[in-house]
């Protein structure tokens, strides 16, 4: 099943704390959002990426894009103030020509296609799929450095990205978060303000989100674990 997806790309990385956006740092010699793309670029069913970038990264994108012969991005947008902007703004340009429609974080460069093909076929069913997977540790609600409660871990999972949606349910989730000024911190809150179910599907603890310098040491780890590499 063809799927455009939407790659929010236009963050500042605060967090990582590399003076610049992280998507530009490298693993083994190529960029972050290199090896996020290259995993669309590969796959048939994807119709289309949209690009969401912030300008100052613009002229640095377009050239990686021509270095590394990235040709399936169809869009490049700029971003908003919060992610949920941005992916906003990448949804305006959405060709639309598909039902299912995925936004995957730029930082996100450890996914696999099999389970894209997975999720896509959930969320054509139901309208909304995430990949998650289990938490591992013991999660406490706290506040003032003080534990108030222990959360029942059992039902307790980490979401991640890619999410997938029939399109025409993620647009009326932004247009009622818009309207009702809700900003989430992913796609799926979104979502699950409407009448949606928004399904689970089980991926991998690879699949990190580059956030803070420690990922970039996890990130090598599992980059030579892929290649096969001791
Ligand atoms: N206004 C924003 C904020 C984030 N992102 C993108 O959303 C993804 C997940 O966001 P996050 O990991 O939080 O990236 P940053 O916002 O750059 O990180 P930080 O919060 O540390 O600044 C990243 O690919 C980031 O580029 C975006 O497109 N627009
Ligand atoms: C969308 C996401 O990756 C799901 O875990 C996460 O919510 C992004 O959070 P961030 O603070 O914008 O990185």
């Amino acid at each position: 099943m063809a799927y455009e997806v939407i790659i929010p790309a236009a963050g500042q990385g605060k967090r990582m704390g590399a003076g610049k956006n992280k998507l530009l740092l490298e693993l083994n010699d190529v960029p972050v959002l290199i090896h996020t793309l290259r995993v669309f670029e590969q796959d048939p069913q994807c119709e289309g990426m949209i690009l969401a970038i912030s300008p100052e990264d613009e002229e640095s994108f377009r050239k990686l894009l021509k270095q590394y012969k990235i040709q399936k991005v169809s869009k490049l947008v700029y971003g908003g103030k919060e992610r949920q902007h941005s992916v906003y703004n990448g949804l305006e340009e959405a060709a639309g020509t598909d039902d299912v429609i995925l936004v995957h974080d730029g930082a996100r460069p450890f996914i696999d296609i099999k389970l894209i093909h997975e999720l896509v076929e959930v969320a054509k069913e139901y309208g909304a799929a995430v990949v998650a997977v289990p938490v591992k540790d013991t999660i406490k609600r706290v506040h003032h450095n003080e534990v108030v409660e222990t959360v029942d871990r059992s039902s307790l999972w980490a979401i991640q990205t890619p999410q997938a949606f029939r399109i025409s349910v993620l647009k009326e989730a932004h247009m009622r978060a818009q309207e009702t000024d809700f900003l989430g911190t992913d796609e799926a809150s979104l979502v699950e303000r409407l009448p949606y179910p928004v399904k689970i599907v089980e991926g991998s603890y690879d699949n990190i989100k580059l956030t803070t310098k420690e990922d970039l040491y996890f990130a090598e780890a599992i980059l030579r674990k892929t290649k096969g590499e001791k």
